[in-house]
């Protein structure tokens, strides 16, 4: 059964979300946190010394600003702006003065705990420009969040969430002239944490740098969306439950590299991280999946994995989800967090009750999915026609985007004065 304009699924006025709905929203996250995970519990060691703080930001500006890159010439992750945070920490003093330098390299010692253990998490988040010139974060809280969980779980310390955003925030302004004013541009941050201790034993490091760098980076789709295909992975594991693949751990990234690269040699964009024998679906290469199907009793379902742990905490699956809830008709939709299967997905293609998928994630917001390769099978997904995306991940696309420049009032887009 087709997904046509003529049955508006959508409610035709959408509402903004109010702060308390919002606030709300941002406390659900928490509520998903299973009780039985470690990492809800766990402490990285007991704070001590000076807490983080963004009262004294020493700041030393470069003497040899970089030329910038025309911003059609951009690719992720290559450029980086003329200057970075700084903040160590040890054990004995807590955490130092926050330093904005230029951008520089890092000199470490060879026994560094962080090259052989793996001590180093990171997050992913952005600023964006917006049509008045003001610079905007979206949701960096949940970023905070999300890095401070990360943290405690291999025992690197825990910081104040406001007081990096606050930092965060006078580094991008030094750095301003380097996010495009044209949409679609924005400057991708990656603030990062590695343990700096200089010995072999395998304990908690007694010593950590805080780092942040920002890269300025183009639309994700240029010339419109390109729906990807998908080669489903079963000979290979992202994550387990009660493992830290809901963590974003550098240690996470590297052994999703050999599948993406060989579903990449088979012709296919990305690879489907399926879990167990009976073929869960849990992300798309480094994003969060979600699924669309018509049931049996006429409404829709957009379906995505639960926060079982085996999936990571997305900031815009979040978004999604929370933008569904409140913006979707609730006479024609159910937004599910629950389980499903690769044999469900297949079913509900066979069946015509396949509706759309895509993935989620900072990087691309919506990556539409055309096929999924399952045993050497095809499983054709539905777009709109003439079109490279489904009906939801267009109108995600473009709620997102509202909100990240400015273009609507939103609880989740914080601006910087
Ligand atoms: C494994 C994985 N899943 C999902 C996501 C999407 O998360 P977010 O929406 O916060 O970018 C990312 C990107 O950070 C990721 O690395």
């Amino acid at each position: 059964m087709g997904f046509s304009k003529s049955r508006p699924f959508f409610s035709s006025a959408a509402p903004r979300l109010s702060s308390s709905r919002a606030s709300y929203l941002l406390c659900r996250s928490w509520q998903h946190l299973p009780k039985f995970h470690p990492a809800s519990t766990l402490a990285a060691s007991e704070p001590v010394g000076a807490s983080l703080s963004a009262a004294n930001i020493s700041i030393e500006k470069t003497a040899a600003p970089k030329e910038k890159l025309p911003p059609t010439k951009l690719v992720f992750g290559h450029t980086f702006t003329d200057h970075m945070v700084q903040i160590p920490w040890n054990d004995t003093d807590g955490w130092l003065i926050p330093k904005i330098l230029p951008y520089q390299n890092l000199s470490l010692d060879p026994a560094t705990c962080v090259f052989h253990y793996a001590f180093e998490c990171f997050e992913g988040m952005k600023a964006y420009k917006d049509s008045n010139g003001s610079i905007r974060l979206f949701r960096p809280d949940k970023n905070m969040d999300r890095m401070s969980k990360t943290a405690a779980r291999i025992c690197l310390p825990t910081f104040d969430h406001d007081a990096l955003i606050k930092i965060i925030g006078e580094l991008v302004k030094i750095d301003s002239d380097w996010i495009p004013s044209e949409r679609g541009y924005s400057l991708y941050l990656r603030p990062t944490l590695i343990g700096t201790q200089a010995s072999l034993g395998v304990a908690p490091p007694k010593s950590a740098l805080l780092y942040v760098i920002m890269s300025p980076v183009g639309p994700y789709y240029p010339t419109g969306f390109k729906a990807v295909k998908l080669e489903a992975t079963d000979y290979a594991i992202r994550a387990w439950p009660k493992g830290v693949g809901d963590r974003k751990l550098g240690a996470n990234y590297a052994p999703g590299i050999l599948p993406q690269r060989m579903a990449a040699s088979r012709g296919f964009q990305q690879n489907l991280w399926l879990f167990g024998d009976e073929g869960y679906i849990t992300e798309v290469g480094t994003m969060n999946a979600f699924f669309v199907f018509q049931l049996p009793n006429g409404k829709l379902e957009l379906a995505t994995a639960p926060l079982d742990g085996t999936i990571l905490e997305g900031v815009t699956r979040d978004s999604i989800l929370a933008l569904a809830r409140e913006r979707f008709d609730k006479d024609k939709w159910v937004i599910s967090e629950r389980k499903f299967t690769i044999q469900e997905v297949a079913d509900h293609a066979k069946a015509g009750t396949l509706v759309e998928a895509f993935g989620s994630g900072t990087a691309a917001v919506v990556s539409p999915i055309k096929e999924i390769s399952w045993r050497d099978q095809p499983i054709s997904v539905p777009l709109q026609a003439g079109k490279e995306t489904g009906m939801v991940a267009e109108q995600m696309a473009q709620w997102i985007a509202e909100i990240q420049y400015g273009e609507v009032e939103h609880p989740w887009s914080f601006l910087l004065n």
